[in-house]
């Protein structure tokens, strides 16, 4: 089983963001040195996207090469490129735009509006095409199908999701270490692209970036071990370490709360 998680509290939702931001900073300066190039798993999310926010604030940002660094996304809103819903179009407004990455480095879901050959039209084919670049990428950054991501950053809501698999949902029952179609999808939009959970698994790092005391109660469960069919978040481990970054309201229901 890989490691439990370790649980950091921070006062607010901006110092979760700000500390998140920092580790992130550090982690893949860190994993550069180790082994060259690095690949970091996005998130969407309103605390994800304020970390990266503080990121491009950082005045340790040039700390990493990023032309160095491979980018991937954990999920993805089935919406038109460029559209302000999708997480990738949030990234890129929040950081990756203020960055001088390598553009063959940066690997987006599919858009619906996509090429079909390329994923579009369709979330299966859109899985598809994904579950190819994670494949590839694995024979350049190690792994087998998927790669051993440096640091995979994820969300999670209310109700205990993780990217976007859902509780007792298609995705969360999905065997194997690929990527799935969503539909249905009980957040809006309702169509969307997820890692499942065994594949993000594949990662040395996972850190769960969470604020809020909406958050509090799925936290709980997970932490006094909830299935992952249940509580999605509580089957989001990384090889090496897991990692929950949360503020006082999401972690009001932990032991661990100051
Ligand atoms: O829909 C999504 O939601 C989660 C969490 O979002 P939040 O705004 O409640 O923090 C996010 O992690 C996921 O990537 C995204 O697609």
């Amino acid at each position: 089983m890989n490691p439990a998680p370790e649980v950091v509290v921070q006062p607010d939702a901006e110092a979760t963001a700000a500390d998140a931001a920092d580790r992130l900073i550090t982690a893949l300066a860190a994993a550069q040195r180790a082994r060259g190039t690095v690949s970091v798993v996005l998130t969407g999310g309103g605390v994800g996207i304020a970390m990266l926010r503080e990121v491009r604030s950082s005045d340790r940002r040039d700390e990493v090469d990023w032309a160095a660094v491979e980018v991937f996304w954990g999920d993805e809103r089935f919406v038109p490129a460029g559209d302000a819903e999708r997480n990738d179009a949030q990234a890129r407004e929040a950081l990756l735009d203020a960055l001088p990455l390598d553009p063959a480095r940066v690997h987006p879901m599919a858009a619906l509006d996509a090429p079909e050959d390329a994923g579009g039209g369709d979330p299966d084919l859109a899985a598809d095409a994904y579950a190819k670049v994670l494949s590839s990428a694995a024979a350049r950054l190690g792994g087998d199908t998927v790669p051993a991501f440096d640091v995979l950053l994820a969300g999670c809501g209310p109700e205990g999701h993780v990217l976007s698999v859902f509780p007792d949902s298609p995705a969360v029952h999905a065997g194997g270490a690929g990527v799935v179609g969503v539909r249905d999808c009980p957040k809006p939009p309702p169509t969307r692209v997820s890692l499942t959970l065994p594949a993000a698994r594949h990662a040395r790092e996972i850190w769960l970036v969470a604020t809020g005391e909406g958050k509090a109660e799925a936290l709980a469960r997970a932490h006094a071990g909830a299935s992952e069919v249940d509580v999605p978040l509580a089957g989001l481990r990384g090889t090496e370490r897991t990692l929950w970054l949360l503020d006082r309201g999401a972690a009001a229901r932990l032991s661990v709360a100051d």
